[in-house]
């Protein structure tokens, strides 16, 4: 063979080899960052400053002497990720005299817990209980069970959180600290809940996004319709109350239903029978309400590859967990046209989510 071609065809086999691998240890990254945030490097970069030297971060950390010399190891690799960038800092030995320090970059910006967009609760999420099923997915390929999550535990996502209230606190936080976003949103998109006189938001976890909304508009009657486990102990305000129920029952009228990050955890069938639902329950009102929902669009030709991987990731997620999946503008369309709805307007704001409105 042509020395040439032998010569490519060597280079594409080793690019394909440190695919397969970069690909094979991406767990690893997942981890580090887990590890990062138990350690609490975030903070400690944070509270101390712009920008910290690895013995300062070293001594703050609180780490077993043997692990001293090997932190750089994992700031080297967080670095590299974008967790963190570094910077020439001024070590006080003599003028001019610099050395190496870490900073926060916009994504561990978000873990820092004084951030009202802190994501670090999600952080928990990552654990032996969740990571279980993913270990067995081609088993649960060739198996009958509708989810690897039960395959797993003999039991629903939502029946395993039921009997863990532990695990259910870590995702309601997690959840909680997800709705704190939508401040942003809410400041952007005043018109879309202006003129509404009630609000339920269903599935509205510890009602942390309810909040927000009813503290933007005062006038407003928001309700979280959540499961009776879920809401058990939570006190509502002037304008904020909360119904422990089951949407696929039940769902009390308002001129608005709002349903933030549900659809995409149930299949079509489950979607369809909870947006009947949510039409009974603005029907009743004479202006004729609307469905607003905060979900994930797969849009592959618009987003940028990185959006429509971590929307992918999304999808593979809620396909192991809980039977759903994210859906296409034209998937969207279709459960909304079955379920009885005439027409909707996405609006792609923020991020990995969009708001539709729906209406009858
Ligand atoms: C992914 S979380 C979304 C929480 C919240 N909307 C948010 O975005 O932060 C889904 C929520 O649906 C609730 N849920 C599950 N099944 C439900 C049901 N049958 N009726 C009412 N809520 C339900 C869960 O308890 C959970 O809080
Ligand atoms: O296990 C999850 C995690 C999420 C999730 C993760 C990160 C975010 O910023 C938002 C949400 O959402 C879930 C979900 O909506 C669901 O129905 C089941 C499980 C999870």
């Amino acid at each position: 063979m042509d020395p040439i071609i032998q010569e490519q065809k060597a280079t594409e086999l080793f690019q394909a080899h440190t695919h397969v691998h970069g690909q094979m240890f991406n767990y690893i990254s997942s981890m580090s960052l887990v590890c990062a945030a138990q350690l609490g490097i975030p903070d400690i970069i944070h509270n101390h400053g712009r920008l910290i030297t690895l013995p300062r971060l070293v001594s703050a950390l609180h780490i077993a002497p043997n692990k001293t010399s090997i932190i750089y190891r994992l700031m080297r690799m967080l670095v590299n990720s974008g967790f963190f960038a570094t910077t020439k800092a001024a070590n006080g030995q003599g003028e001019g005299e610099e050395e190496e320090a870490y900073v926060l970059t916009p994504p561990s910006q978000l873990l820092v817990k004084d951030n009202t967009n802190c994501l670090s609760p999600f952080m928990s999420l990552i654990n032996p209980a969740f990571v279980t099923p993913w270990l067995f997915l081609g088993d649960w390929f060739r198996g009958s069970e509708p989810t690897a999550f039960e395959q797993s535990y003999g039991m629903a996502f939502w029946e395993y959180h039921n009997q863990n209230p532990e695990l259910n606190h870590l995702f309601n936080e997690a959840m909680a600290c997800d709705s704190q976003m939508m401040n942003l949103v809410i400041r952007d998109c005043k018109p879309i809940f202006e003129g509404l006189d009630s609000m339920v938001d269903v599935g509205g976890g510890t009602g942390s996004l309810a909040r927000i909304i009813s503290e933007a508009f005062p006038h407003m009657n928001c309700t979280v319709l959540e499961l009776p486990q879920v809401i058990a102990n939570l006190e509502g305000t002037k304008n904020l109350n909360y119904v422990g129920g089951d949407m696929f029952q039940h769902i009390p009228s308002a001129d608005a239903v709002l349903l933030k990050l549900i659809f995409h955890g149930w299949g079509d069938e489950d979607c369809l029978k909870i947006l009947k639902k949510c039409k009974e329950a603005i029907s009743s009102k004479e202006k004729g309400g609307k469905v607003i929902i905060v979900d994930v669009v797969i849009d592959e030709k618009k987003d940028e590859k990185e959006l429509t991987e971590t929307k992918l990731l999304f999808d593979m997620l809620m396909m192991v967990v809980a039977a759903g999946k994210e859906r296409s503008v034209k998937e969207w369309e279709k459960l909304f046209l079955e379920a009885g709805f005439s027409h909707y307007k996405i609006t792609p704001l923020f991020g990995l989510r969009s708001l539709i409105e729906v209406y009858p």
